[in-house]
């Protein structure tokens, strides 16, 4: 067992409510091409797969498709105007992030996103204390599912995996976490699709709020001191 010393955290749909400012910003670019938006409830579930999801679902495209690279990196610059005006901080989120602070426990982010969208974000989401980490999607050669953002972000906070818990929302959070040796939580308030099964990804826990990592590190901690 361990005893977790530092939480890290995806962004879209673990620490921030994102979704409605990816959906404004491809509903515009939708408008743009003359096309009729999509439903919230359509976008919502996809966000956590990033622009590559929300390019499929707003125009069929897929990686390296004519059209795909020039609707992508316009519905970022989209977003990128607008990044902040809907999205905040889940519910709990402050308070969680207050309550390890009290318990010495530090706190980073490893997300895909882009480090020219994170790091405006992450300024302007008021935050109550900034993270000891924050490694975006491009700041490593390989992205989740790939462990070694999770492995730079130890680096960053002097951590070793084994004491560090992931919590993210999608099936490549556990799997990059796990793969880094860390414990890993699914956030179940995060963008999980309907047909998608996170009880299947191995992750250790599933949490129904933000406040519920608190649980787990003491059910953790109890279970260590039971030894
Ligand atoms: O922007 C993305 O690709 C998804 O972001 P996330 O990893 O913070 O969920
Ligand atoms: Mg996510």
């Amino acid at each position: 067992m361990t005893s977790i010393r530092t939480v890290l955290f995806d962004l879209d749909g673990t620490l921030a409510d994102t979704a409605p400012d990816l959906a404004a910003a491809l509903n515009r670019l939708l408008a743009e091409a003359g096309r009729a938006p999509l439903p919230f409830e359509r976008i919502r579930p996809v966000v956590s797969h990033g622009s590559p999801a929300l390019i499929r679902i707003g125009f069929a495209l897929a990686p390296g498709e004519p059209g795909y690279a020039e609707r992508r990196a316009r519905l970022l610059e989209i977003y990128a105007q607008d990044l902040c005006r809907e999205t905040r901080l889940f519910p709990g989120v402050p308070d969680l992030l207050a309550a390890l602070r009290a318990r010495g426990i530090a706190w980073g982010i490893v997300t895909n996103k882009p480090a020219f969208l994170t790091d405006p974000l992450v300024e302007r989401l008021g935050l109550p204390h900034p993270p000891v980490c924050v490694v975006s999607g491009d700041t490593t050669n390989n992205k989740k599912p790939h462990p070694e953002p999770m492995l730079h972000a130890c680096r960053i906070a002097a951590a070793k995996p084994e004491d560090c818990l992931y919590v993210g929302d999608a099936e490549r959070d556990v799997r990059a976490g796990r793969d880094a040796g860390m414990r890993t939580l699914v956030a179940l308030f995060g963008y999980i699709g309907e047909n998608e099964s996170p009880s299947r990804w191995g992750a250790d826990a599933l949490i129904r709020s933000p406040l519920e990592v608190l649980d787990w590190i003491d059910a953790a901690a109890g279970r260590r001191h039971a030894r």
